[in-house]
């Protein structure tokens, strides 16, 4: 049975990933650096971030296949948008990643951002609620509740496994 860390404790992030490879795999998770900012600011940012999670998770727990989740927001037309990304690599030097779900934040959640918090306290604010980001998440909170946090990067694993399904099956290219 091969092993999988998961570069979080965050429940919302090891829940997407059991969805997954639950069944049959062996998961470890575990809180590892993800060497970028609290709160990415770009896509470039937050997706180096879900990678460097992946590879440090994969060493720290000597595992079969590393998995990186992070959450971020970044600026388009001077809007502020969430946007959510995934790596998994494996120990022969594999790399896929994939990028989730976007929206745009509310102007009031941007001008938080800009003053430099991170947005799982902006969003405890603005809705008057704790721990969003281990729940719902605002992606949650932002679509009434039909798409949770979970099930956006549960979305996400399943683009990283199956792209790296189709790599291992064909090996025709490396991201
Ligand atoms: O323990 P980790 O895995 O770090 O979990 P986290 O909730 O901090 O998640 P990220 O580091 O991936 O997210 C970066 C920042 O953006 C926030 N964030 C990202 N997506 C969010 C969401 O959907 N809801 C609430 N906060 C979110 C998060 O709280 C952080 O402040
Ligand atoms: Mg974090």
């Amino acid at each position: 049975m091969k092993t999988i860390a998961v570069g979080t404790k965050n429940e919302a992030k090891v829940a997407a990933v059991r969805s997954v490879f639950g069944e049959d795999c062996r998961l470890v998770a575990l809180d590892v650096p993800s060497g970028v900012s609290a709160q990415p600011l770009s896509d470039e940012e937050t997706r180096l971030g879900a990678i460097q999670r992946a590879q440090r998770a994969l060493e720290a727990a000597e595992a079969d296949i590393g998995i990186g989740l992070e959450g971020g927001v970044m600026k388009i037309d001077g809007r502020w948008w969430l946007c959510n990304w995934g790596a998994l690599v494996d120990r022969n030097g594999v790399v896929v990643a994939a990028s989730g779900a976007r929206l745009v934040l509310p102007p009031d959640v941007g001008a938080g951002l800009e003053a430099g918090r991170e947005l799982g306290d902006v969003m405890e604010e603005y809705t008057g609620r704790r721990n969003i980001r281990r729940k719902e998440g605002a992606v949650g909170v932002l679509t009434n509740g039909r798409v949770d946090r979970s099930a956006m990067f549960s979305h996400i694993v399943q683009l990283l496994a199956g792209q790296y399904e189709f790599f291992c099956q064909n090996g025709s290219f490396k991201v």
